[in-house]
């Protein structure tokens, strides 16, 4: 499987097929062509001296007359832990919070409105050690630690909506860790809070070692620039999961994640995207970058022998629209910072053109989900 060597889809499709191959090619695989966003030769300027890619697409959307273009700029970020895994915990969160810093600075100059980071931003994915120390001293309040004190001052200075998923440790209730996105206004105020509501347990990703399932169902956060949720990471192999915060209005649905190339780099184009179609509603999916090596070799019940890294995280955060159009990926191999333009008038015009809200059996899924989930239910099957 590739590494940091093979840069992306896209790149490789440029550079091998002949132009008019080239642009078929793209309309199936990509969906109606997005609008490359001019952005300022400073903020290039300044990606290219803090070492990470900057790109900018935007998507359109018919003119109404009754509606006036609901224009937003989204900022996804995608990064490497800059300093090894056993340096100490303060320090490397010191060391995220610079990098952020730096690429929040040149989000600000390309307009972004919302900004999300990667899950978990201000560690090591280290869950698949299942060490406890040092690791679950990344954990924080998700209220007034010093990583959401450091978004409230982004939110305020840059007047954007942060999103910022974290590992969080509820002090007020048992002390207890989850895996946490907080939502922060543009006016610098906490708007909550979501969890993390599908654990994995597939090899390496034995994060249940650390938190539970969140209890907090799918809150919808209303903020100036749209209605937005947050899917983190795993969540995004469960339609219902994505159903649920459209079904509470979310207009962009952020899927903060970590994942790495040899389980899923194949779903990685397919399921922010159909969840995106399926919902009438913007998706953005987030992947951090690079290999992270820890102290300790660990196995997870999968055959490998005793490793110390998880493999190679593969980048490629994309936006997708209700259309079923998408953005190109950033690389798989560099920090990057992706821009891109929405118009939110988009969600309901495609639902007003293909009707999922309207022609979804919810009653009846939900009626037949009740009997389902009992223990003495017996699958509908007819037999001869
Ligand atoms: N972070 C996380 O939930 N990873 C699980 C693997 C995947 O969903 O691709």
């Amino acid at each position: 499987m590739a590494g940091a060597e093979w840069e992306s889809l896209e790149q490789c499709l440029e550079k091998n097929l002949p132009l008019a191959d080239l642009r078929e090619v793209k309309r199936i695989l990509y969906g109606k062509e997005t609008r490359e966003l001019h952005l300022p030769s400073g903020a290039f300027e300044a990606a290219s001296k803090g070492d990470f890619e900057l790109r900018g697409y935007g998507f359109e959307a018919a003119e109404e007359q009754q509606r006036r273009p609901r224009i937003v700029r989204v900022g996804l970020v995608q990064n490497r832990t800059p300093l090894p895994t056993d340096t100490p915990v303060v320090k490397q969160v010191t060391a995220l919070h610079r990098r952020i810093e730096a690429i929040t600075e040149v989000a600000a100059t390309c307009g972004v409105n919302i900004i999300c980071f990667q899950e978990a931003w201000t560690m090591p994915f280290a869950f698949c050690t299942r060490e406890r120390l040092p690791w679950t001293e990344f954990a924080e309040s998700a209220e007034d630690g010093p990583t959401i004190r450091f978004c409230q001052e982004l939110a305020r200075k840059h007047d954007m909506v942060v999103v910022s998923p974290i590992l969080e440790r509820d002090a007020e209730h048992g002390d207890v860790l989850w895996n946490t996105a907080v939502v922060i206004s543009n006016s610098g105020a906490v708007l909550g809070k979501t969890r993390k509501n599908h654990i994995p347990r597939v090899g390496d990703f034995n994060e249940s070692t650390y938190y539970m399932e969140g209890n907090l169902g799918h809150p919808v956060f209303q903020t100036q620039f749209g209605r937005i949720a947050v899917n983190i990471c795993y969540g995004r192999h469960h339609p219902l999961n994505w159903l649920m915060y459209s079904i509470n209005g979310a207009e962009i649905i952020f899927n903060p994640s970590a994942t790495v190339g040899a389980l899923s780099e194949s779903l990685w184009p397919i399921e922010a995207r159909n969840a995106a179609i399926a919902n009438h509603c913007f998706t953005c999916a987030i992947n951090r970058v690079g290999e992270e090596r820890f102290p300790n070799e660990f196995t997870s019940g999968d055959g490998k022998k005793a490793h110390r890294d998880f493999g190679y995280f593969y980048g490629s955060s994309y936006v997708a629209a209700p259309d079923g159009s998408r953005t190109p990926g950033l690389s798989r191999n560099r920090d990057g910072l992706l821009v891109t333009e929405l118009d939110l008038n988009l969600c309901r015009q495609v639902n007003d053109i293909w009707g999922f809200k309207m022609t979804g059996r919810y009653k009846m899924y939900a009626r037949e989900l009740t009997e389902a989930v009992k223990p003495n239910y017996s699958p509908n099957i007819m037999k001869e």
